[in-house]
Parts: structure tokens; C-alpha cells; sequence
């Protein structure tokens, strides 16, 4: 029989700056976000956006990056998304970590009170690159198509013409 692996996990340095709310979580065993709240009463207009607080700083080791995440159920639910998803912690900020939250529904208001759980943190490492300037790049299969070279999806103005005239 063989044993389950240990899950990864790694000590993260946290100050909870507002002591009256939960800290970060994770719902479940196995998931790969812990949950962010708001540490103000927000309400947001269609449309809307606007940095929210979350009271929380931590210190990430070298090679590490925080990714802050919607929740979909929010964004399924009442349009709430971030405007810079995923937004970027790096290992070396200090500061309160904020939530650019947006109100996409075309009408109702988004209201969240004070403790609501707005976002959640992804926790990753990350790969720091030495950029190598050369005259000509290595040559790959996909080569320079991008932007929907593959093709979209059948029912999109315009899928019934070639590939590359829909790219110019
Ligand atoms: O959703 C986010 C995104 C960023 N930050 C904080 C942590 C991050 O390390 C810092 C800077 O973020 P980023 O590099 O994305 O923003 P910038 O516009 O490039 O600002 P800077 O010039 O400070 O790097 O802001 C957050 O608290 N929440
Ligand atoms: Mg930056």
C-alpha cells in the first residue's frame, strides 16, 4: 500500500493588522486559495470599482508570489470580479494587501459588509528569469501565431474565413 504524499506547504509571515477578523483560510483541505475579507462595509455601483482593504500583510519568502484571485461563486452570482486579476503580492511587499474589486453587472449594486470574504490569496513559487539578448529566437512549432491563430469558436462573426485574414 502506498502512503499519500505530504501536501507542499510552506510558513508564510503573517500580521493580521485589523485582529477583529478572521485570518486568511482555506475552505478545504486541498484547496488552492485562502479566502480574503473585506474589513469595510463596500457597496459598489454597476460598474464600479474600488481598492478594498483586506487587513492583512505578510512577508513571502524569496521565490514565492501571492496571486490574488476572484471568487467565482461572486463573479457567477453578482458580477464581482477584480480589475487586475490576478493581482500580484510580491515576496518583497510589506504593506496591507487590497483588493481592486469591480461591479460588472450592468445594474444591480454590489453590497459586502465588513468580514465578507472577497478574494482569495493564491500562494505559488515562481521563477525569476535572467533575460539573454539575442539577435534571433530559438525556433518552436507555434512560431509567431498568436491571438486566436487556432481558430475561435464556430458561431464568431467572421469564422468562416481563413485563419490569417482574420488576423490582419
Ligand atoms: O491585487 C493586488 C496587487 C498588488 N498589491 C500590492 C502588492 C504588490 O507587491 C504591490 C505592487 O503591485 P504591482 O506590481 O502589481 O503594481 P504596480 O502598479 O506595478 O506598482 P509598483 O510600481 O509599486 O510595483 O501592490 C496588492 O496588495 N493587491
Ligand atoms: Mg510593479
Amino acid at each position: 500500500m502506498t502512503t499519500p504524499p505530504v501536501p507542499s506547504t510552506v510558513d508564510v509571515e503573517i500580521h493580521l493588522l485589523d485582529r477583529g477578523l478572521e485570518p486568511p483560510a482555506y475552505a478545504h483541505p486541498g484547496d488552492a486559495g485562502a479566502d480574503l475579507r473585506t474589513t469595510e462595509d463596500v457597496e459598489l455601483a454597476p460598474g464600479e470599482r474600488r481598492l478594498v482593504p483586506t487587513g492583512v500583510a505578510i512577508a513571502l519568502p524569496e521565490g514565492y508570489v501571492a496571486l490574488v484571485h476572484p471568487r467565482s461563486g461572486l463573479a457567477h452570482r453578482h458580477g464581482l470580479s477584480i480589475v487586475n486579476t490576478p493581482g500580484t503580492v510580491d515576496a518583497g511587499y510589506r504593506g496591507e494587501i487590497k483588493v481592486l474589486l469591480v461591479n460588472l453587472d450592468p445594474a444591480t449594486p454590489v453590497r459586502l459588509q465588513r468580514g465578507d470574504r472577497i478574494a482569495q490569496l493564491v500562494v505559488q513559487r515562481v521563477e525569476r528569469a535572467r533575460f539573454v539578448a539575442v539577435d534571433d529566437l530559438a525556433p518552436s512549432v507555434r512560431g509567431v501565431g498568436g491571438y486566436g491563430s487556432t481558430g475561435g469558436f464556430a458561431g464568431a462573426p467572421g469564422a468562416d474565413r481563413p485563419e490569417e485574414e482574420k488576423l490582419s
